[in-house]
């Protein structure tokens, strides 16, 4: 299925997202629609890559790559500005100049930085994403935020860059470790907490086919958290307001992330993220037990973190939110969920408040 994001611009601006199965095989051609005569250069993951290399070669993708081709180590501590310094000098000898084009394929720190780099080489050119994890698919590869951490905090550094194009196919998530497919979870749950009853059912009752990775059972979760994020972009695309109820979990996950020096992987944060802002709705009467019941026992079938480790203080995290994005001033919105599909964004929130929450969420 094709959808199409409509944003804002003179002139109006698309982003469409591709998403089935089996597309890989004509990837480049499908392409070569969007290129406009552009070169394109490629920009793997390298252990993707690795994993994937002799399938492309069957595919006679040789053409395309040929000169084109560049690895990228990923992981989140390569998710800095060294690393775009290095891939821009790559481009540079390789010729890419300003009618060339990127193609990011790998998960959402490849996605991210090969996002930024593109926004800034020869102060701009195009991108294409093809995401290769869950993680990447339901969420980063969608929506153009580009960038990378600091060690002061996360995505610190970044644009928003919109892709021209987003091709997310089932296949990939075939040689994904059952590690990363949790960590795409923790998005999912996300997704359907801020605005998909009817995907939160699916997934309290879906769970099985998911992990057998079983191809309809990946297509529509991938596609539902698409249409929706998809929805939240085209309304809010440089987060004014709006956008930012796809932060839920995120101010105290992104804390988290820094503290650990970003050994908690991004899906495990949010998932502690979402369990303390489900713990302070309860606490203010916004949200039933029952739904924050619901919300630690889908994470718990992931195998998702609900507790936060004992070595973080509730002062220590409330210290990291210092470089939060979606402070403003002395006020910081903090997302909070209302009932299974329904959030809020609240400015009020006490410093106090949210210290009772983590201490009574802290792990032993
Ligand atoms: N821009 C956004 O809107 C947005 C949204 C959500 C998350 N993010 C960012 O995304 C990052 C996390 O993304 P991620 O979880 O995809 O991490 P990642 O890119 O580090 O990928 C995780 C691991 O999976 C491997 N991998 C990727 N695809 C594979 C495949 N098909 N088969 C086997 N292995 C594969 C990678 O090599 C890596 O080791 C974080 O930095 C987070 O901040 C950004
Ligand atoms: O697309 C968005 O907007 C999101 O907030 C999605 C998040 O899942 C993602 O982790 C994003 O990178 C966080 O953005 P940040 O602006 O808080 O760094
Ligand atoms: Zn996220």
């Amino acid at each position: 299925m094709k959808l199409t994001m409509n944003l804002p611009g003179i002139p109006p601006r698309t982003s469409d997202v591709i998403i089935g199965e089996g597309l890989l095989q004509d990837l480049p051609a499908a392409l070569r629609s969007y290129l406009e005569g552009r070169v394109a250069y490629w920009i793997w993951d390298e252990n993707v890559w690795n994993l994937w290399k002799e399938r492309i070669e069957k595919w006679s993708w040789g053409e395309w790559l040929k000169g084109h081709l560049i690895l990228f180590p990923a992981s989140e501590p390569n998710k800095r500005l060294a690393a775009v310094e290095e891939l821009g000098r790559q481009l540079a000898v390789a010729g890419a100049d300003r009618e060339s084009a990127l193609v990011a394929v790998g998960g959402g720190v490849t996605g991210d930085v090969v996002g930024f780099l593109a926004s800034i080489y020869m102060r701009g050119i195009p991108h294409f994403q093809v995401p290769t994890t869950l993680l990447a698919q339901v969420d980063s590869s969608v929506g153009g935020k580009t960038g990378v951490d600091l060690p002061e905090g996360k995505n610190l550094l970044g644009t928003f860059h919109q892709p021209g194009a987003i091709w997310m196919d089932a296949q990939f998530l075939e040689t994904l470790p059952d590690e990363q497919l949790r960590q795409g979870m923790a998005e999912v749950i996300k997704t359907a907490m801020i605005g998909d009853e009817v995907l939160w059912k699916y997934l309290e009752s879906h769970s099985e086919a998911i992990k057998k990775r079983e191809r309809d059972a990946l297509v529509r979760v991938v596609t539902a958290c698409c249409i929706i994020k998809a929805k939240v972009v085209e309304s809010d695309e440089r987060e004014s307001g709006y956008r930012r109820i796809l932060n839920l979990g995120h101010t105290v996950g992104h804390a988290l992330e820094r503290l650990s020096e970003y050994r908690i992987r991004h899906g495990d944060a949010v998932a502690m993220g979402m369990v303390v802002a489900a713990k302070l709705a309860l606490k203010r009467g916004l949200i039933i037990r029952g739904d924050l019941d619901r919300l630690e026992k889908l994470c718990e079938a992931w195998e998702l973190p609900v507790r936060i480790p004992p070595e973080f203080s509730p002062k220590e995290i409330i210290f990291a939110l210092k470089t939060d994005k979606k402070r403003v001033g002395k006020t910081l919105h903090f997302i909070l969920p209302v009932r299974i599909g329904e959030v809020m964004d609240c400015d009020d929130l006490d410093m106090g408040e949210l210290e009772d929450a983590l201490a009574s969420l802290r792990g032993k």
